[in-house]
């Protein structure tokens, strides 16, 4: 076995398995205590909740608890390996939520024959929670899914795949953009994968400046052209006259590739023949389009990130789904419109730019971290990722109504800390 699989599984397994637990939030240590906290005491808040259901966000953790619910059907790039195994992704979203946003979570995974037996199940038990980020759910399903939630559901509902994965690539991208001296308007970007990443993130860029007709979309059967026969709803809106056929031709001179499809798809030779300072997101988890040793040993001047923790420029949705929705929580926002999504990028992308702090540059191996080719996008250890994302994005919600709270008082947040201190 290699040392991270033995160290992976030894972590997930050892002192106890998993990776996180409930925790009591009040006291417990006498017959008073229980009193309150059970029979007879519990009885008020059941009560007043009946009485006015608001009120379950004064009495009980709906306010600051998470679902973060997946079918297994497209876990990481490692596929569809049902909902059992989709578990250890869940907790590890978890993980993150707590450890960046201090947000409570439930990991769901849903053994369900369909996707309406999915949203049927979720809508049912959608009251215990203040908002549910679903996770690792295929496409095509995943767009039906997902709306049908929104529109059943009175709490924020976010693909994080597909939102939170398109927040953190568009900032990526126009910063690289701008370090390789280009324009989103400009670049030529090749996106392979058209599933629930990738049809988000085309989506949110051209939102924010790309042109549709620059876009070349491969999924496995080629590049999405006007021609092309069958391609469902959501890959059509990408289609468009061209004679360009394969990976290949799609990349030849391109200044941008994104890969949010599967492992080692991005050819040496393919990465030889995109223009100079070419652009290379390979984001499939755990392994990338591309090695980040090959591409560097391809192209020495290449902008190069992934989405794992362990190469510079991480483009992972780490960096956006704690922040976007402990925003959303705080001002109780009834949904996560664009404007949220589009403050959030912009709060990510003008963050990197700032000088980092030494405690984040220790973090990552003590290197200087400074706005770059290496430094394209903020770490996740950033406490300011919190302070000036959530704050973005709860001013947002506020500014577009669908905030019912105004302005927290604890707000901009300095750290995890702060989050109980209204
Ligand atoms: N870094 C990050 O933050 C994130 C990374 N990802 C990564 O993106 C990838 C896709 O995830 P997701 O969108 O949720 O999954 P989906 O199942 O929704 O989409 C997968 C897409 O990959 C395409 N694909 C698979 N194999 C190939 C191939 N050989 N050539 C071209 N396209 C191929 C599929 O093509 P077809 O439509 O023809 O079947 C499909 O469009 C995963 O590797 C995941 O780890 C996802 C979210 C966040
Ligand atoms: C990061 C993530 O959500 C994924 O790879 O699916
Ligand atoms: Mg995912």
């Amino acid at each position: 076995m290699s040392d991270l699989k033995t160290a992976a599984l030894e972590y997930h397994a050892h002192p106890r398995p998993g990776k996180l637990s409930v925790e009591l939030t009040k006291a417990t240590a006498t017959a008073r205590d229980l009193s309150l906290a059970y029979s007879p005491g519990v009885a008020e808040p059941v009560r007043e909740i009946a009485r006015d259901p608001e009120l379950a966000y004064k009495y009980t953790g709906k306010g600051n608890l998470v679902a973060v619910i997946s079918d297994g059907t497209a876990i990481l790039g490692l596929g569809n390996l049902g909902p059992l195994a989709s578990k250890p992704v869940m907790e590890g979203k978890g993980v993150l939520f707590k450890r960046f946003a201090g947000i409570d979570v439930f990991d769901i995974e849903v053994d369900s024959e369909s996707p309406q037996a999915f949203i049927d199940t979720v809508k049912r038990i959608s009251i215990t929670f203040g908002g549910i980020n679903l996770e690792d759910i295929k496409a095509p399903e995943c767009f039906e899914i997902e709306k049908a939630l929104i529109e059943q559901c009175d709490i924020p509902v976010f693909h994080d795949d597909q939102h939170g994965t398109a927040i953190v690539t568009a900032a990526g991208m126009i910063n690289a953009l701008e370090i390789a001296g280009k324009t989103l308007a400009d670049a030529k970007i090749v996106c392979l994968g058209a599933g629930a990443a990738a049809i988000s993130c085309m989506k949110l860029i051209v939102s924010m400046g790309a042109k549709l007709e620059n876009i070349y979309m491969v999924d496995s059967k080629g590049v999405i052209q006007s021609e092309r026969t069958d391609l469902n709803q959501y890959k059509a809106m990408f289609a468009h006259p061209s004679s360009k056929r394969t990976l290949a031709d799609a990349l030849n001179g391109a200044d941008v590739f994104v890969g949010l499809s599967g492992p080692n798809l991005l050819s040496a030779e393919g990465l030889k023949s995109m223009a100079a300072n070419p652009i290379v997101f390979a984001c499939s988890n755990p392994d990338p389009e591309i090695a980040p040793e090959l591409a560097h040993a391809t192209r020495s001047d290449v902008i190069m990130a992934t989405g794992r923790s362990d190469y510079p420029n991480q483009v992972n949705n780490v960096l956006g789904f704690p922040f976007i929705f402990r925003g959303a929580l705080d001002v109780r926002a009834k949904r996560i419109n664009e404007e949220m999504k589009v403050a959030a990028a912009n709060a990510l992308r003008e963050l990197a730019k700032l000088p980092v702090p030494q405690d984040v540059c220790d973090a990552y191996g003590g290197a200087k971290l400074e706005f770059g080719r290496e430094y394209i996008i903020p770490k996740p250890m950033d406490k300011r990722l919190i302070t000036l994302i959530s704050d973005a994005v709860a001013k947002a919600a506020i500014e577009t109504g669908v905030a019912t709270l105004p302005y927290p008082k604890n707000y901009p947040l300095q750290s995890v800390d702060d989050v109980f201190n209204g």
